[in-house]
């Protein structure tokens, strides 16, 4: 794979045991790119992000992350985690537990280095609107403070690609906003390519340049145009579902009723069912 993509992913497939989560999945995220992944739970949105960590292997097919093979070690790559209550015991402080976020090296142990990391720290901190709690353990923040923070965490590294895990859940919308615009220009202004995993697509909308949307082993890529329809998602699906637009909004009904008819058949299903539909660049 040699591409100039900041996230490309080919043929890839994943399963474990006899389920299939995906396959086939080809999907070239450029510079600057904001692609949001919807699905039903369970339907691999996690575990793509983590393949793309490094913290999962393919069953099949490649991945390139900022240009490498993903890996731990890989600084380019900023990471926003499902939200977990962090525990209550730990008394890390917020402003540390966000300059856990730099590189170490990058600006030396001099006192200059040093200047220049807490002067980092407090613009990262302050731009999630965390300033008022940097000073206390972490581990007594409430969901969304310690969510700001690890957003904090995650652009004060600057990387090339953000990988998002439901970033905004737990969050008011007051916060929601925050958190979206911060994304948000971090990706106008350096041209991070933005993987947004996320149950809700209505706060992201303005943003979202294409949709994965993975449903029981099968997906679609596009723009929310082409993805967000009801004979789109009624296909992949595989039963009726109502997409409706009101106010510039998106909202979606009947998938979940699909889902409950569809469980107990998904394992039989996957035999005849693993050709992947797409739509749209990839
Ligand atoms: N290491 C593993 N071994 C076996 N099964 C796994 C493993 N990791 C994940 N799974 C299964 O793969 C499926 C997809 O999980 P994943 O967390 O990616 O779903 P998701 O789409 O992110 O769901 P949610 O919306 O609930 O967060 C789940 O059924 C999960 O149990």
């Amino acid at each position: 794979m040699s591409g100039t993509g900041a996230v490309e992913i080919e043929g890839a497939a994943l399963a474990f045991g006899e389920r299939t989560l995906w396959s086939g999945l080809d999907l070239t995220i450029e510079p600057g790119e904001f692609v949001a992944v919807l699905g039903p739970n369970g339907s691999g949105k996690t575990t793509l992000l983590k393949v793309l960590l490094g913290l999962q292997s393919l069953s099949a097919g490649s991945v390139r992350v900022a240009g490498a093979a993903p890996g731990k070690g890989n600084r380019r790559v900023g990471y926003v985690p499902q939200q977990r209550a962090l525990d209550q015991g730990l008394t890390l402080r917020g402003r540390d537990l966000v300059g856990l976020g730099l590189d170490g090296d990058r600006w030396g142990t001099g006192l200059r280095g040093l200047r220049t990391r807490r002067r980092k720290v407090a613009e990262a901190v302050e731009s999630v609107g965390a300033t008022p709690y940097a000073s206390s353990p972490v581990g007594l923040l409430s969901g969304g403070e310690q969510q700001r923070l690890r957003v904090a965490q995650a652009l004060i590294g600057e990387p090339d690609v953000l990988l998002c895990d439901e970033p905004l859940a737990s969050l008011d919308l007051t916060h929601q906003r925050t958190v979206t615009e911060l994304i948000e220009e971090r990706r106008r202004q350096t041209g991070t390519a933005v993987l947004f995993v996320t149950h809700e697509i209505n706060p992201v909308l303005p943003y979202v340049d294409r949709v994965l949307y993975l449903v029981g082993g099968r997906f679609r890529v596009g723009t929310p145009a082409e993805v967000m329809t009801s004979a789109t998602l009624s296909e992949l699906y595989g039963a009726q579902v109502e997409v409706v637009r009101v106010g510039g909004q998106i909202h979606v009904a009947g998938a979940q009723s699909a889902l409950c008819e569809d469980t107990v058949h998904h394992d039989h299903d996957h035999a005849h069912d693993d050709e992947p539909v797409r739509t749209g660049r990839t």
